[in-house]
């Protein structure tokens, strides 16, 4: 299948489909999310923003990177967020990359958000769609995060085919500079297993599909079964 990458700020026009990417942290720290029960997460622009969107329905949540803050009820990290109860709650999210990067392409006719735990389903929901290129956007370091570059490459590989060896992309993210500084403690709102549970190859099994609702960017799973294992020979 035809893909290409781009970094945030190449992003010119409106692709059919993007992939966006963010492995350290905001969409390993959705899917996490999802996992715990959280029904939507709507994607905000800024910090103001998420908390006026909270403010404006009960029940509603908001989650930011960065430092705890007043008013946010959770931060950016799956290790943070992986004991937490959310059943049936919709997520208001703000992160520095990964959700700018998916309101960048909000109106595209089909957007994947993903990370490496929501690797091989996403590979599979964009084979079945079958909907034409697919554009990749790599959210960290204006294009350059290894982390990110790593695991667009890797679902690159697997929407031609499931038999890929993981390992050295998620070498390439272990090494990269995000995962050094997460691991260094230079990153707020950190828990030490976030790193090894930003690597965990399709550890969930759905897709993560936004789609603009009214006038909100609503990022929701999608489950994807996995495939049939191969048929057994006649004789
Ligand atoms: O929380 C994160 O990991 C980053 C923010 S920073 O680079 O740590 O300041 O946000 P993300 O949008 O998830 O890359
Ligand atoms: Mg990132």
């Amino acid at each position: 299948m035809e893909h290409h990458f781009v970094g945030i700020p190449e992003l010119t026009g409106l692709p059919r489909v993007a992939v966006v990417i963010d492995v350290m942290r905001a969409f390993t720290v959705a899917a996490w999310a999802f996992s715990r029960g959280v029904e939507r997460i709507v994607l905000a622009s800024t910090e103001s923003e998420a908390l006026a969107l909270k403010e404006s329905r009960s029940g509603w949540l908001a989650l930011k990177d960065g430092a705890p803050a007043a008013g946010f009820d959770a931060v950016n990290s799956p290790g943070l967020l992986r004991s937490r109860d959310f059943a049936g709650r919709t997520l208001v999210q703000k992160t520095t990359a990964g959700t700018v990067g998916a309101l960048a392409v909000a109106n595209a006719p089909l957007v994947l958000c993903a990370s490496f735990v929501v690797a091989g389903p996403t590979a599979r929901f964009l084979q079945n769609e079958d909907s034409g290129p697919v554009t990749f956007v790599v959210t960290g370091e204006g294009g350059q995060a290894d982390e990110d570059l790593a695991c667009a490459e890797y679902i690159g590989q697997r929407m031609a085919g499931d038999d890929v060896e993981a390992a050295p992309y998620l070498h390439r993210a272990r090494t990269s500079r995000a995962a050094a500084d997460l691991a260094g403690g230079l990153r707020s709102g950190f828990h030490p297993d976030d790193v090894d549970l930003c690597l965990e190859i399709d550890r969930f099994p759905f897709a993560m599909v936004a789609r603009r609702e009214e006038s909100l960017t609503v990022l929701r799973p999608v489950p994807v079964p996995d495939l049939p294992p191969p048929a057994r020979g006649s004789g």
